[in-house]
């Protein structure tokens, strides 16, 4: 891609102009509310984005590039710092919150460019068959406001223009904006603010039934977002896998003012079964009335600190300290919700607000614990989804209830909470809009974010958006100042919390309630509907990308420490790959603050975005460095490591085709090992970077590569490849070749390796990532680093041509002939990806249509083929090839030491 950094002339009529490309990219509109300030107005200054105005998006031109060729014709443009131009809406408006999910879309990438088409034909990728996804790519977004500051809400809805258009303009972007526009909303608020919606926002209400959305909604998320139902029980958090075609029937418990109590036996099959009238509301309402308190989470907050005990009348205080042992009651067990009152002679304000507070919380989770399992009974389920902004993550509220479901049950049925609560309604208002094909979506096609401003706001969004980068970060100033006021998150009730028979006092209660506990369970979620799982895995249902568990705690912190003694490092890579400017400083003292937020978030509660593994904690750091605008943190870096390893790659061809094949490919494989040294997430590896140049090291690297190796398949692949005897196996059909970091390990390594199986007459494809993450190769540099080193070989460059991968490059070969000899392809596809590791259950599109012919893979790297996909098993041959470039993971999964080196291989299971 060619970068347009020195603000050319732009000129935007008749050029196609498109959004950044942005599978992967975060979500980058958080908005606050400062403390004690109430809504701060953030709308975007003038600086150099053009304002918005009316209905039509405006462009922002900062930074705008042109993707592929300068020469082209018409060249695709892309406008990095475009924001999101077209929304959706949905709203629930309930009795004591108002819930809105809003979709914002983003240009799909269309890439336009001649490779692309050669390798779509050759792939025998349709567009046809994307047009057919009535969404594109966009974000889901989840916010909620009080209802009774309805204000505040129609001022967001106002201020990021959500209320504009109509649904069937708002799909298409070719459409014209349409001014009558409908918001589908459901809940009471439908009805009462109908009126309010017209008169404020010139917009009509759709009503749509509360049950049909609350169903459609748990459905939803049940069956499209991974990790989105947990059990909660003594503290400890687990997510459950739902199997999709196992789903029904079950009963969802929707907690909001009131109960809800539903049984459900399929997509839009479903009966209310019964309810009560004490929910939510009960507890809000009889706890102001009560402690004075002014919100709910305050109120909760404050049941954090309380102790039930000195108004609920217990089993012990009955049976003068004795357990009733016979019926199974023990003496911590409450025999009377506020029954301590009846008997002593004190007043209201003789009782600790806290305890009060307590008292009823545990009042109202028990009986709706105890209602819903009655329901469970009375139909035969065994599990019971619990919904609603009643329990907000909170630990003792699911204690509770799970408790009771679980003592009366004796265990048969299971209570299950969902991370997206609060919004089963608004989301299936949502869904309830037509053709924009929500409902067909898939795990896979659904990636969730947490922006920069989670560990922060919990997700809670109110007022108008940050307009820019600039306000994001003197937001994240202004807060450092204030101190350490990254609030805690809910702390979890520990052990023993709820003990069978009864609820003991709590042991240890956290010192604050996280004002939101709710809402930073979750996250934007990024609908890429070109998403794929790959279909080379042998079985997707088992899969599991990450090797490392960071729920075990030692391995948690570990993995913690090493990203945060890393970051002043990379920092400084950051901040220099942007010219080291006061800005560029700025924005990375910024992403280390947002960064180290995330990372102590993480460390006091690991599930809190969904199941945790070092894939996530590494694809995290590249989503905040790109949240803060660092496009390529090591561009420099790899330029430079390319260009030696590019000048040194003649003299390595000649040698290895002095050598007999099988001596060949030994050293091809030893070449690849030797040059995934060139690591620069690893520690030790940088350490060694200071130690010598390039050549050096990697010349150190090969001389110390001797066999065996530490994982060492490497006979059983020779045999794979050269038979034994008279048997010769024919060769691979198409090769995969998960490539790494850039530099030697690309141009040493990989395409030695590649040429190699081309020259067998395999098909290569070079599978590289589709957004920086270190120094890893993208798919967008390849094409110039394979031209370059086409020019010095034949092979690559005949193959090369025939993979369309030359189209675009001036190159001069070596015998200056340009005729198209046969040759087997070699072609680059982008992986999807953005981070250093792979979870191959999310993969583009192109990557899985070139996975359909290909009966060889090979993994190259630590992230890919380590701390992802070493216990991942394929359909076809799978060759896993890396250098261990840290010493306790060369302990513990080889139980070797630093710099040993892995060559599995693992023939088709
Ligand atoms: C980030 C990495 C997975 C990249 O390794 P690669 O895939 O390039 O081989 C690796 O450098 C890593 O695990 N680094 C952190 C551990 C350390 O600094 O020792
Ligand atoms: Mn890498």
């Amino acid at each position: 891609m060619a970068n347009l950094t020195e603000d050319p002339v732009l000129e935007i009529n008749g050029i196609k102009v498109k959004e950044e490309d942005t599978n992967l990219a975060i979500d980058n509109k958080v908005v606050v509310r400062e403390e004690g300030q109430g809504e701060r107005d953030m709308s975007p200054p003038g600086g150099n984005s053009i304002h918005r105005s009316g209905s039509r998006p405006q462009l922002d031109l900062s930074k705008a590039a042109i993707e592929g060729n300068f020469e082209e014709k018409d060249p695709i443009i892309l406008l990095p710092n475009q924001s999101d131009d077209i929304s959706h809406l949905a709203v629930d408006l309930g009795g004591s919150l108002i819930k809105l999910v809003y979709f914002s879309r983003h240009e799909d990438r269309s890439s336009n460019d001649k490779r692309k088409k050669t390798l779509k034909e050759r792939l025998g990728i349709s567009n046809g068959s994307r047009r057919s996804y009535p969404i594109l790519g966009g974000r889901l977004h989840f916010v909620k406001f009080e209802t009774n500051k309805i204000n505040e809400c129609l001022d967001f809805i106002s201020s990021k223009q959500l209320h504009r258009g109509g649904m069937d303009s708002r799909w298409d972007s070719e459409l014209p904006a349409n001014n009558n526009a409908v918001i589908k909303a459901t809940g009471g608020g439908a009805y009462k603010f109908a009126d309010l919606f017209k008169e404020r926002l010139g917009v009509s209400l759709d009503k749509e039934d509360e049950m049909d959305c609350l169903v459609a909604g748990a459905n939803f998320l049940l069956k499209a977002i991974r990790h989105e139902a947990f059990t909660h029980m003594e503290g400890q958090k687990e997510f459950v896998q739902i199997d999709h075609n196992d789903l029904f029937p079950y009963l969802l418990v929707n907690i909001g003012s009131g109960v809800s109590v539903i049984k459900v036996d399929g997509d839009g099959k479903f009966q209310r079964v019964s309810g009560t009238n004490v929910g939510g509301g009960t507890y809000w309402g009889l706890g102001r009335l009560l402690t004075k308190c002014k919100s709910f989470d305050e109120l909760l907050e404050l049941s954090q600190r309380g102790d039930n005990r000195t108004i609920d009348m217990l089993v012990g205080d009955i049976y003068g300290g004795m357990d009733y042992s016979k019926i199974g009651l023990s003496a911590s067990t409450i025999a009377s919700s506020f029954g301590k009152a009846i008997s002593e002679n004190k007043e209201l304000e003789d009782y600790r607000p806290e305890d009060i507070s307590l008292s009823l919380l545990r009042m109202i989770s028990y009986n709706i614990g105890q209602i819903s399992y009655l329901n469970a009974l009375r139909f035969g389920l065994k599990r019971i989804f619990f919904g609603g902004f009643f329990i907000r993550g909170h630990a003792y509220t699911m204690d509770t209830i799970s408790f009771a479901v679980q003592f009366w049950s004796k265990g048969e049925a299971q209570a299950m909470f969902l991370r997206h609560e609060g919004f089963l309604g608004a989301l299936g208002a949502f869904m309830s809009y037509e053709k924009h094909g929500l409902d067909d979506l898939m795990v896979h096609q659904l990636v969730e974010r947490f922006p920069m401003g989670a560990p922060y706001t919990g997700g809670k969004i109110h007022g108008p958006p940050l307009g820019d980068l600039n306000e994001k970060i003197s937001w994240m100033e202004k807060f450092v100042r204030k101190g350490n006021e990254i609030t805690a998150p809910v702390p979890m009730a520990p052990t023993g919390t709820t003990g069978l028979g009864g609820f003991e006092v709590p042991s240890s209660k956290g010192e604050t309630l996280r004002s939101d506990a709710s809402a930073l369970n979750i996250g934007v979620l990024h609908l890429v509907p070109t998403l794929e799982v790959f279909p080379l895995l042998a079985d997707p249902k088992t899969y599991e990308p990450n090797t490392i568990d960071l729920a075990d705690p030692s391995e948690l912190e570990y993995w913690f420490t090493v990203l945060s003694e890393h970051l002043p490092d990379l920092v400084d890579k950051a901040v220099a790959s942007e010219g080291g400017t006061e800005d560029a400083k700025r924005r990375g003292h910024a992403f280390a603050r947002a960064f180290s937020a995330h990372l102590a978030r993480l460390m006091e509660e690991p599930a809190a975005y969904g199941k945790l593994g070092l894939a996530n904690l590494l694809e995290l750091r590249e989503e905040c460095l790109r949240e803060f605008h660092f496009v390529d943190a090591y561009r420099s870096i790899k330029q430079r490591e390319n260009e030696a390893s590019l000048a040194v790659l003649p003299d390595l061809l000649m040698e290895l085709d002095s050598m007999s094949e099988e001596t060949r490919l030994l050293t091809l494989i030893e070449g690849v090992l030797a040059a995934n040294i060139f690591d620069w997430g690893s520690r030790a590896c940088v350490d060694l970077y200071h130690k010598g140049t390039i050549i050096e090291i990697y010349r150190m690297s090969r001389n110390k590569m001797q066999r065996p190796w530490r994982v060492d398949d490497f006979d059983v692949f020779k045999e794979r490849m050269f038979g034994s005897g008279d048997r010769k196996p024919p060769p691979h059909r198409r090769a995969l070749l998960f490539v790494d970091n850039s530099g030697a390990d690309i141009v040493l390594g990989m395409l030695p390796l590649a040429r190699e199986l081309l020259r067998r007459g395999t098909e290569v494809v070079l599978v590289a990532n589709s957004l920086p993450a270190l120094n890893d190769v993208t798919a967008m540099e390849l094409p110039d680093i394979v031209a370059e080193a086409a020019k010095h070989c034949d092979i690559l460059r005949r193959a090369a041509e025939a993979g369309g991968l030359l189209v675009d490059a001036m190159i001069n070969t070596l015998d200056g002939s340009k005729e198209n000899s046969s040759s087997v392809p070699l072609m680059v596809v982008e992986n999807g990806c953005g981070s250093p590791c792979i979870d191959l259950r999310q993969v583009s599109s192109e990557l899985a249509a070139a996975a359909k012919d290909a009966d060889l893979i090979i993994l190259e790297g630590m992230g890919r083929s380590l701390h992802t996909n070493y216990n991942a098993r394929f359909k076809c041959d799978a060759l896993k090839l890396a250098m261990v470039k840290n010493q306790r993971l060369a302990e513990k999964l080889i139980k070797g030491n630093i710099y040993n080196c892995v060559c599995r291989y693992e023939p088709a299971s």
